[in-house]
């Protein structure tokens, strides 16, 4: 993902319809209520103009002419009062009403997007940072909530209730409505100059949280190299600064509400009242027009208020905005391709009516993995691998070695379909890769990573991993891996908690783990990448036996930078600046004379 600054889209209008579209769809299911919601608000408006209609009333055809009609006076009190609570209690119901609405859109938003996140292509994580990423699915999303709560409420509300004090001041006096509109403009000039002042401000701020987030991310992931490297300070002083700018963009906000926004509104309130009474003065007061001044009076405060609730929400309007575009912007991000999507239909249906796997890839005869001129480019006129041809045939153990950047995680990369093949074609049991299913692949492709990636969860759950295993299968994996007897050993055994990361183990147990894991799945094919690079060499020998033992059942593709884990592999691919250099099993690739492999291997003999 670019930096976040470059993830909003710089065309506002782009931005506010994004954000329109997004909360359109977040709210679809609950349209009912809203409509509702609506309904009762415009009903509420209508209450509350009608209460000082009323105080009209009773002064201008009771108090002044003296005409003391009790039950008259008395009904007409008890509705100036309780238009005005009963308008309150209908707010807040639909503020309640707005609230579920709000908190429902939130969580289905935040579902959708990470469930979008999950199918993203990994050439979109190259680029992702981790800390925004996360502030998209809870910060941003929270941003629909205040949408709706907030924004849509009080500009709803706040639009009925002008709409309908304008059309009773008209009703009662359109003269001296139109002296009350003639300052509308110079409301309009202060939300403008608002605008203007507080838009960057808020924008600037909102990038920056997101900042603040992704630094945290990064130092507490990288936190034991950040404190080796003693970069303490350092990362403490770039965080002061990013906080400081923070700190700076919301006070600048402030600025712009505190010296700008509230006097001038306040000021605009005193005008308004001063020019209503001022036009007053200059009639021949009668004594109905006493009761249209009260209105009138009463009425402005309902004019102002709306005005400065609505111009107070745009800076909130602007930050929610700016975060729903972002979230529309991750969910327009194009999903990893969905490889044979008739077949994986098929699968899914059929997987839905029973419990049987995804069926296997069934050519007993074809290689195991075969490429054919395989070209790739991360950066297009920029090749890291060229013209590539191998087989790699069933039960096969393989070990792929070279230099660093000589292109080994790359080929990985592409026989996991984490990226497309640009030029020639790779072919799985037998199968074009694009044309397997995901569940397909899965089914018979196992990976061991290099860092083992562990859940916060149980031993079993680790190994499972949310598949439907049955203990046996799990135990009998856990055997495979050899990693059943220091599971055993643990105080709960296969269910005792591994913390976070799997900190309870050792990295050699968590690699252990990792490949159980990958076996439970019984893969066909089971791709190690640099498996054996951060383990002691008696785990690494427990690894070793355990890759023995799976020899002729399962293909095994070994990328190892050490090179006594494939020493014993049936053929080693040795990389040369994304080409294959040289190729054979470990006792003939010794024998080249100043041969790539047998350089690297006597310089890691001295090393050792
Ligand atoms: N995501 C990426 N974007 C752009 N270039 C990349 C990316 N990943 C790798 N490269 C480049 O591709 C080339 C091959 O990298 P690759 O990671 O495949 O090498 P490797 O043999 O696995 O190296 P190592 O042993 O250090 O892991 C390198 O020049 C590297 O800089």
């Amino acid at each position: 993902m670019p930096a976040d600054h470059d993830l909003q889209p710089h065309d506002a209008r782009r931005q506010t319809l994004q954000a329109v579209a997004l909360l359109r769809r977040a709210a679809q299911p609950d349209q009912r209520h809203l409509g509702w919601a609506v309904l009762w608000l415009v009903l509420a408006a209508l209450l509350e103009v009608l209460g000082p209609i009323m105080g009209k009333a009773l002064i201008d055809q009771h108090l002044l002419p003296h005409r003391l009609d009790w039950p008259r006076m008395a009904a007409l009190l008890a509705g100036l009062l309780l238009t005005g609570w009963v308008a309150s209690g209908l707010r807040y119901l639909q503020l309640v009403r707005l609230s579920g609405l709000a908190m429902r859109s939130v969580r289905r938003l935040r579902e959708q997007v990470y469930g979008h996140v999950l199918r993203l292509p990994m050439a979109f994580f190259d680029r992702a940072i981790t800390g925004q990423l996360v502030s998209r699915v809870t910060n941003d999303t929270e941003a629909v909530k205040t949408l709706y709560v907030q924004v849509l409420f009080v500009m709803l509300d706040s639009s009925i209730v002008l709409i309908g004090t304008v059309c009773a001041m008209a009703w009662l006096d359109w003269h001296l409505m139109t002296i009350v509109l003639a300052l509308l403009p110079a409301v309009l000039a202060i939300i403008w100059l608002y605008q203007r002042w507080s838009a960057p401000a808020v924008t600037r701020a909102r990038a920056l949280r997101s900042d603040i987030n992704g630094q945290m991310a990064e130092s507490i992931g990288g936190m034991s190299v950040l404190q080796a490297s003693n970069a303490e300070a350092r990362f403490a002083a770039r965080f002061q600064a990013t906080n400081a700018r923070h700190y700076e963009a919301r006070m600048a906000e402030l600025r712009a509400n505190a010296w700008l926004l509230r006097p001038a509104l306040d000021l605009l309130n005193i005008v308004l009242l001063a020019s209503v009474i001022f036009t007053f003065g200059q009639r021949q007061m009668t004594a109905t027009e006493v009761g249209v001044l009260y209105a009138f009076i009463s009425y402005i405060a309902r004019v102002i208020e709306p005005l400065i609730q609505i111009t107070m929400q745009f800076s909130q309007l602007q930050q929610s905005v700016v975060a729903s575009a972002r979230v529309a912007a991750l969910l327009e991000e194009a999903h990893a391709p969905e490889h044979a999507p008739e077949l994986a239909a098929g699968l899914a249906a059929e997987h839905a009516s029973s419990t049987r796997a995804a069926p296997r890839l069934r050519d007993a005869n074809a290689p195991a993995v075969a490429l054919r001129h395989i070209e790739f480019a991360y950066v297009p006129g920029q090749p890291v691998l060229h013209d590539l041809s191998l087989d790699i045939a069933q039960g096969d153990f393989v070990g792929i070695v070279g230099h660093t950047g000589s292109g080994k995680s790359t080929l990985l990369s592409l026989l996991l379909r984490y990226y497309p093949v640009q030029h020639g074609a790779i072919t799985i049991l037998g199968a074009p890769l694009e044309s397997i299913a995901n569940t397909q692949f899965r089914a018979e492709v196992g990976l061991v990573p290099q860092e083992p990636f562990l859940l916060a969860a149980s031993a079993r759950e680790n190994i499972a991993m949310g598949r439907d295993l049955t203990d046996a299968q799990i135990e009998a994996a856990a055997r495979a891996a050899h990693a059943h007897d220091f599971i055993l050993a643990l105080e709960h055994g296969y269910g005792t908690a591994l913390g976070e990361g799997g900190s309870r183990l050792s990295v050699g147990q968590k690699q252990l783990i990792a490949i159980a894991r990958a076996l439970a799945g019984q893969p066909r094919i089971l791709l190690l990448d640099e498996a054996t690079s951060h383990i002691d060499s008696q785990t690494e020998q427990i690894v070793q036996t355990a890759l023995d033992e799976l020899r002729g059942r399962v293909t095994i593709i070994a990328i190892a930078h050490r090179l006594s884990t494939i020493r014993e592999a049936d053929r080693i691919v040795v990389l040369n600046h994304g080409r294959i250099a040289e190729s054979g099993p470990h006792a003939q690739l010794m024998q080249v004379d100043g041969g790539l492999y047998q350089r690297l291997y006597l310089l890691q003999q001295l090393a050792a």
